[in-house]
């Protein structure tokens, strides 16, 4: 691939987290909580393989939420009437943002929490 094609490429990706970014609410939020995670994370001084789970964590977490709004506008595109069988398909895409969601917040308990902990026995 030659680089004004690779250009081209990232281009057309960051114009999709553009669209994303302002059309949907939820993926803004994610975006805010992983700026206060990753704030913590500086604070709190996480060791390097803390820094790769969380970073994997807040990876996934805007992948399924970018894969689900794909889903939903291309639902959306296709049958723009209410449908039985868009509302399974929409759900079940919505239902892997949960998940990513729910594993990062455990993860993110368990490598924040003793740290937590620690500081406030600190300043008993
Ligand atoms: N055309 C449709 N037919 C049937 N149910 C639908 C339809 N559009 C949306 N729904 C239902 O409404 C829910 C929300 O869909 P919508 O496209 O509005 O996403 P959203 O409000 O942006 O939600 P999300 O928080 O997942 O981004 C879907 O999960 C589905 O249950």
């Amino acid at each position: 691939m030659n680089v004004k094609k690779r250009n081209i490429g990232i281009s057309y990706a960051w114009n999709g987290i553009k669209e994303v970014f302002r059309s949907e609410l939820n993926f803004r939020l994610h975006i805010v909580a992983a700026i206060v995670v990753i704030c913590s994370g500086v604070i709190c001084h996480l060791t390097k393989i803390e820094w790769a789970f969380i970073l994997i964590c807040i990876a996934i977490v805007l992948i399924t939420e970018i894969v689900n709004s794909a889903i939903e506008k291309m639902m959306d595109f296709l049958n723009p009437e209410h449908h039985p069988s868009v509302k399974v398909i929409k759900d079940i895409a919505a239902s892997s943002v949960l998940i990513a969601a729910f594993f990062a917040a455990i993860i993110g308990t368990i490598i924040f929490a003793p740290k937590i902990i620690d500081f406030i026995q600190g300043l008993l």
